[in-house]
């Protein structure tokens, strides 16, 4: 078992305390993206944690774990090792040192990652990655999921809730498949996909996805992916400033 980061530097003893910053949302909202961008603007690492619930996800289906089995994943959720490197120009994800970036965002990963995600036991696991990752990292960090600001950093020192509506979200994502080739998507079945993850994280026990009462909202359905990286950015600067 090992949680590393893999990004090297060197800090000077003079250099500003690391800034930690939490990036939350549902499905598509644009947390990825943006939290890459933003981490790459202002020198930060950067974490997809909804990569690392992938990839013990993508583990477990590879290992014949029955996911619908609560108990099964529990009882084999501290088998794989997960590795996250976190430069954002080259975030990679390994499981058990294969290369995990690919098979992690499958349909059938997809499908299954909600379940797998709500197993106490599997969020204990990549709490405590997510959390050793985090105070490693020598600048400060963007992490972004579902539960950062309320459970993984709660005292992270600037939380934002991304949202846009669902049909915002299911052009973005059709874009996406668009770009990928093959069949013409159908928007309406990738709204209610995307909307079914949306319940099935918001409803679990543990750590649901909810906004973190000291969380800034950021409504992205009016802006460009470049209008919010730079209004994150300038929360990011405003925050730097006041400390
Ligand atoms: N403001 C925006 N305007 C238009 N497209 C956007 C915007 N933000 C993100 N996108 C696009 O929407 C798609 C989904 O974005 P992204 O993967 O960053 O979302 P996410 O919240 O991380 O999703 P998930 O939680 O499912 O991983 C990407 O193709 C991205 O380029
Ligand atoms: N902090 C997190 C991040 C992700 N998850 C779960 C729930 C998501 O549906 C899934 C995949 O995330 P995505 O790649 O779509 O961002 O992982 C979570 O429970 N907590």
């Amino acid at each position: 078992m090992a949680a590393t980061s893999r990004q090297a530097s060197s800090v000077s003893p003079d250099a500003p305390a690391p800034v930690i910053v939490a990036i939350d949302g549902p499905s598509g909202t644009g947390k990825s993206s943006t939290s890459r961008a933003v981490a790459a603007k202002l020198g930060l690492s950067y974490l997809d944690t909804g990569a690392q619930y992938r990839a013990i996800t993508w583990w477990m289906l590879t290992h014949d774990i029955d996911v619908r089995d609560a108990e099964a994943v529990a009882a084999a959720a501290d088998r794989p090792e997960i590795l996250s490197g976190t430069d954002p120009a080259e975030p990679t994800i390994t499981v058990d040192g294969a290369d995990a970036s690919g098979p992690i965002r499958t349909q059938e990963v997809t499908g299954a990652v909600s379940a797998v995600s709500a197993v106490p036991a599997v969020r204990a696991r990549i709490t405590e990655l997510q959390r050793a990752i985090a105070a490693g990292a020598p600048t400060g960090i963007v992490v972004e999921g579902r539960d950062i600001g309320t459970t993984v950093l709660p005292d992270a020192d600037l939380k934002i809730f991304l949202t846009a509506s669902p049909e915002a979200r299911a052009a973005r994502r059709g874009g996406e498949l668009k770009g990928s080739g093959g069949r013409p998507v159908d928007l309406d079945a990738t709204r209610e996909a995307l909307l079914r993850r949306d319940a099935a994280d918001a409803g679990r026990k543990t750590s649901p996805l909810r906004k973190a009462d000291d969380a800034v909202e950021v409504d992205t359905t009016e802006l460009t992916l470049e209008q919010v990286i730079e209004c994150v950015v300038t929360l990011i600067e405003d925050k730097q400033q006041a400390r």
